[in-house]
């Protein structure tokens, strides 16, 4: 498989106290890959996506090696060759009207209408500030904009949040047509089991560090091939592992 992106050795800190909040980053991500990232809340996610496109707080700095296609990764790129669908609906701005929105990133109608109608959005949102969208649709369209760009490499982060059963599951599909193209999605997620469905690779990150990779092929019944006692934990709290009845337990021990 030929790497569309590659981080190497990234690491993130405060400017003043040159405390690292992300420590030693390496992660390939292969054309046609989805890549997921799990870990638990301020882990540095958000900040790992926010050093990839240059987006970092203005405290911190990071150091190491970020590339798309052995090319630098530069703030240029943003929007384009590289797209972030943020955490936050607050990204949209409040004062465009979504249609205006979406144009920034591609003027093919067709795709538009496509792609909207695969995350139940209807056209009439075009017409609409984000102010009167619910937060559903508002990241919904955070996530459309993105896959309507020509971006070789997605960073979603946490896209589900928000969603109904029937949008998360259309949410995760539309995530995964991405495979078909020559693309390559990193997605942030809470949702270990979103990141099992979709993924081929799940890096998981804890305290700042990735600490086990695990390809999907690891997601066995037992889930006996995870190392790390994070990512252990992580499956144990599957729905379907911790329903299932093995000799008396309840839980999956
Ligand atoms: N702008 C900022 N200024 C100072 N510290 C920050 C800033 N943004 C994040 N941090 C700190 O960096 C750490 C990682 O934050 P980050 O947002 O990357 O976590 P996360 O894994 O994305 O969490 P969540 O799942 O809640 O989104 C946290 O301890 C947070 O307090
Ligand atoms: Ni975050």
């Amino acid at each position: 498989m030929k790497a569309l992106v590659e981080i190497k050795g990234l690491s993130v800190f405060h400017r003043h106290s040159k405390q690292e909040i992300l420590k030693d980053i390496s992660l390939t991500i292969n054309k046609g890959e989805i890549v997921a990232l799990v870990g638990a809340s301020g882990s540095g996610k958000s900040l790992l996506a926010e050093a990839i496109f240059h987006i970092l707080p203005s405290t911190m700095d990071y150091m190491g090696k970020m590339l798309l296609q052995n090319h630098r990764i530069e703030q240029s790129m943003n929007g384009k060759k590289i797209v972030l669908v943020p955490q936050s609906v607050n990204a949209l701005d409040p004062l465009m009207k979504i249609g205006k929105q979406i144009q920034l990133f591609s003027h093919d109608v067709n795709r538009i209408k496509r792609i909207l109608n695969q995350l139940q959005l209807t056209d009439n949102v075009m017409s609409k500030y984000p102010f009167q969208l619910s937060g559903g649709q508002a990241r919904r369209i955070l996530v459309a904009t993105a896959l309507i760009s020509n971006a070789s490499f997605i960073v979603a982060d946490e896209p589900t949040p928000g969603l109904d059963e029937q949008a998360r599951h259309e949410m995760l599909q539309l995530l995964k047509s991405i495979q078909s193209d020559d693309r390559a999605l990193l997605m942030i997620t809470h949702d270990f089991q979103a990141a099992q469905e979709i993924a081929d690779k799940i890096a998981v990150l804890y305290q700042g560090e990735i600490v086990e990779v695990v390809n999907k092929i690891a997601f066995d019944k037992e889930g006996s091939k995870l190392v790390h006692p994070y990512t252990k934990a992580l499956w144990k709290a599957l729905p379907e592992n911790y329903f299932s009845i093995k000799g008396t337990s309840y839980a999956n021990s």
